[in-house]
């Protein structure tokens, strides 16, 4: 029964917006130390997050609160809604398919008072949807991606004597039972894979709840490594043409260092590849996963990209910068169960500024290398502050000396490509994923120099144009601390004055948010 009202309370406290799903817990005084119970109860709250629209939808045909109107009083803590909401995801979606407390308990007794309704009710809602099963009602979980990815690492069959190449590892899996398909198929059929489309030399698609290589040799060895299909994109894009008699290549925020062995994999484990991590803890982690893939070509380094002098690495042609990021991308996030209210918009969107700074000045360090000719940035984000708007903000500041490398060069054949409102021309050129294309969300974009009296297009300009405004519009941090200052002198003078662009609006309504905030915590 205190499971039912706990998990009430929390949905209660998530309708006010206060925090993420886990973080309800806590505020529903869920004993979090005991994992058992509050596990129970998150996993309750998320499902019947899932099928909340629906078991809504029903309480409109059965009004369970105007029914029962004793039991579920308008002004109860919990709410009647929400605690009406995970009885009847109990008795209508759990695999048990009924209410685990006490008949005698009021709210279960009024709720089975109308059990052969619900449940037929929900069969016509089922009917209505075209559905094949009343679970299909539930909200599509965005963390369902429908294919497994592992990356054969070459690198491991170069250094040791066992053969760890791809015949051997299709060998391999054909000793296990799997079935190789010459054929993409999705959703990917039990026991079978495949070559990935796209990478197709190096990355094996599976079915998604896989887990072959628990304890296995080649997992062990690092022959094989599990990596999200769009994280591998960006070390594909930067060393697509490279051979090894061109130059160096840096990996700027190499930590965990997927992308970095993935990039040391695709130079043969020839020449020199950088890596940087800024972060020590992550260094330690990227060291061992540089140790076990056999990346005997890569120097990482603890420190900051940033801090480097480009002077030092004149013969760096290709840089990877992988920073980080909102990470609104990745498909485990829980976030798309609630809605965001305004407040929350409001700190992410300021957030989002931060990060897009940071962003920006990496890439914008990048361009100093004196050699480079190919910049790929990328993201685990599908916000276009982090993606779109922080390249046109790059090639606004480039001078003209960098533009995006075309098409061709930046994984021709995938399809979902930028925003078009944002980068204009320059949106076929840079590559977007959402898990509809059965991977995280993610964005890849590749700048390349323009040689000396190159005069073709320079693909993103109208985005570039655009973002070179905003940024001659950007107020500088001390600016804006002395634009607050004067902004407080109007608002006694009774006199502001008004914001003209789009630009000046947003700053001035994210401002006014500031000003409340500030005056709220000083009452
Ligand atoms: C998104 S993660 C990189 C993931 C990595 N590319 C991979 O695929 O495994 C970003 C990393 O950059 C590091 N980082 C952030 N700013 C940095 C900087 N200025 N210099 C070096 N590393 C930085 C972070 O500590 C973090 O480990």
């Amino acid at each position: 029964m205190n499971f039912y009202r706990s998990a009430a309370l929390a949905l209660d406290h998530l309708d006010k917006h206060q925090g993420s799903v886990k973080g309800s817990l806590a505020a529903a005084k869920v004993n979090t130390n005991s994992a058992g119970e509050s596990k129970r109860i998150l996993a309750l709250i998320i499902e019947t997050l899932k099928y909340r629209d629906v078991l809504k939808q029903l309480l409109m045909t059965v009004p369970l609160t105007k029914l029962e109107r004793e039991t579920f009083r308008p002004k109860g803590s919990p709410s009647s809604a929400n605690l009406l909401l995970v009885l009847l995801h109990d008795l209508l979606f759990s695999p048990k398919g009924k209410i685990e407390a006490s008949d005698k308990w009021p709210p279960k007794e009024a709720v089975l008072r109308h059990g052969a309704r619900l449940k037929a009710e929900l069969v016509r809602l089922q009917i209505k949807a075209g559905k094949s099963s009343v679970r299909e009602l539930g909200k599509a979980a965005s963390s369902t991606v429908e294919a497994r990815y592992v990356r054969w690492n070459p690198n491991v069959d170069l250094s040791r004597a066992d053969d760890f190449s791809l015949s051997a590892l299709h060998a391999h899996l054909a000793a296990k039972g799997f079935t190789r398909l010459e054929e993409p198929a999705y959703p990917v059929p039990d026991r079978s894979y495949f070559m990935d489309p796209h990478l197709t030399e190096h990355l094996l698609v599976f079915p998604p709840a896989s887990t072959w290589w628990v304890g296995d040799k080649w997992y062990e060895s690092g022959a094989v490594i599990l990596q999200d299909k769009a994280s591998c994109f960006p070390a594909y894009v930067v060393m697509d043409g490279w051979d090894a008699t061109e130059g160096e290549c840096i990996d700027a925020t190499a930590a965990p260092g997927n992308k970095t062995s993935y990039m040391s994999a695709l130079m043969g484990a020839e020449g020199t590849l950088y890596a940087f991590e800024r972060s020590p803890n992550r260094y330690n982690t990227l060291r061992n996963m540089l140790e076990k893939a056999q990346c005997s070509n890569v120097q990482a380094t603890r420190g900051d990209f940033t801090e480097t002098n480009p002077a030092d690495y004149p013969n760096v042609t290709r840089i990877l910068l992988d920073p980080s990021c909102s990470g609104s991308g990745i498909v485990n996030r829980l976030d798309y169960l609630v809605d965001a209210d305004e407040a929350e918009d409001d700190e992410q969107a300021e957030r989002l500024e931060k990060l897009a700074a940071f962003q920006l000045q990496m890439i914008q360090h990048a361009f100093r290398f004196p050699a480079a000719q190919r910049v790929v940035y990328s993201t685990c984000s599908i916000h276009a502050e982090e993606d779109e708007r922080v390249v046109a903000k790059a090639l606004a500041s480039g001078k003209g000396q960098w533009r995006l490398a075309p098409r061709a060069s930046v994984l021709p054949k995938w399809e979902r490509r930028g925003l078009v409102d944002e980068l204009g021309d320059g949106a076929d050129s840079v590559i977007r994923c959402l898990p509809e294309d059965k991977t995280n969300g993610f964005f890849v974009s590749c700048f390349e120099r323009v040689r000396e009296g190159d005069v073709a297009k320079v693909k993103g300009a109208k985005g570039a144009k655009r973002a070179r405004e905003e940024v001659e519009e950007e107020v500088e941090p001390e600016a804006e601390a002395e634009e607050d200052e004067e902004d407080d002198d109007e608002e006694k003078s009774g006199a502001p004055a008004k914001p003209k662009t789009p630009a000046q609006l947003e700053r001035a309504r994210r401002k006014k948010q500031l000003q409340k905030k500030r005056r709220k915590a000083a009452k």
